[in-house]
């Protein structure tokens, strides 16, 4: 694994963990103002999001009012045998937890079917940096790559829009690239809405 990447890495993680409860409370209400009326979303019937963890952006006050708006709602969970593959698990306030092997709470399988990536509408990652192009580092898992590389073995594949939550400190001037990334359709931080320039829109 790259060295300058995994530097990277930590150095976004130690500054997203300086953030205090308050800060993180006020950056999801600021989501939440932000893509609750946003077309992106209502126009979705079905929408991905993650359970925060590590001082990531905090998206349940935005779920709760997908929830209310009749949005149906989904959190990643580990796939039980196939690689790197997460499959996506219906949330709603009734939803059972228990940690997965990182320690990331998930629902608990068996509660309802799980939806292969294919079926959502719109998907809203978690990222530990981003820059202005589309450019997404992630723990470091290959997870959300793995998970959705269909989209760019079938071009013209625009579903589902991929797009990154982050506090604004975790951007960053220039991601090095690595051919398996899939490049985010926008990024959204407490302050502001980025679209990114899709490679395949050039
Ligand atoms: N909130 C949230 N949920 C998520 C993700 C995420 O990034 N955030 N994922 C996005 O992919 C998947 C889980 N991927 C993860 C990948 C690595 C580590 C991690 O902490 N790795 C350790 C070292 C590796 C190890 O323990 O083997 C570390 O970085 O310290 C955590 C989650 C699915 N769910
Ligand atoms: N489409 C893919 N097929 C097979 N392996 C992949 C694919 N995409 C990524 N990987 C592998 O996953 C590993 C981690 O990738 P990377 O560092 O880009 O993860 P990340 O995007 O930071 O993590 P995550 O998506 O889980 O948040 C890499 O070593 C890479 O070899």
């Amino acid at each position: 694994m790259n060295n300058s990447r995994q530097n990277l890495r930590r150095q976004l993680r130690q500054r997203r963990r300086t953030l205090s409860a308050n800060d993180q409370r006020r950056a999801g209400q600021q989501l939440t103002r932000q893509l609750r009326n946003h077309p992106w979303l209502t126009r979705a019937a079905k929408v991905a999001l993650y359970w925060p963890a590590d001082g990531e952006l905090d998206p349940r006050p935005l779920a709760k009012e997908l929830w209310r708006a009749g949005i149906k709602c989904y959190l990643p969970v580990l796939h039980p045998w196939l690689k790197r593959q997460l499959w996506f698990t219906p949330f709603t306030p009734q939803t059972h937890f228990r940690r997965n092997r990182f320690g990331i709470p998930e629902p608990v399988a068996h509660q309802s079917a799980p939806l292969s990536a294919q079926h959502l509408d719109l998907v809203l990652t978690p990222l530990v940096g981003f820059d202005r192009s589309g450019g997404r580092l992630g723990m470091g898992g290959g997870f959300y790559d793995t998970t959705f590389a269909f989209k760019r073995r079938t071009p013209g594949h625009r579903k589902p829009k991929l797009i990154g939550l982050a506090h604004s400190c975790q951007e960053v001037e220039k991601l090095p690239l690595e051919a398996w990334d899939i490049p985010l359709d926008a990024v959204v931080t407490e302050r502001e809405v980025i679209v990114g320039r899709l490679k395949s829109d050039v």
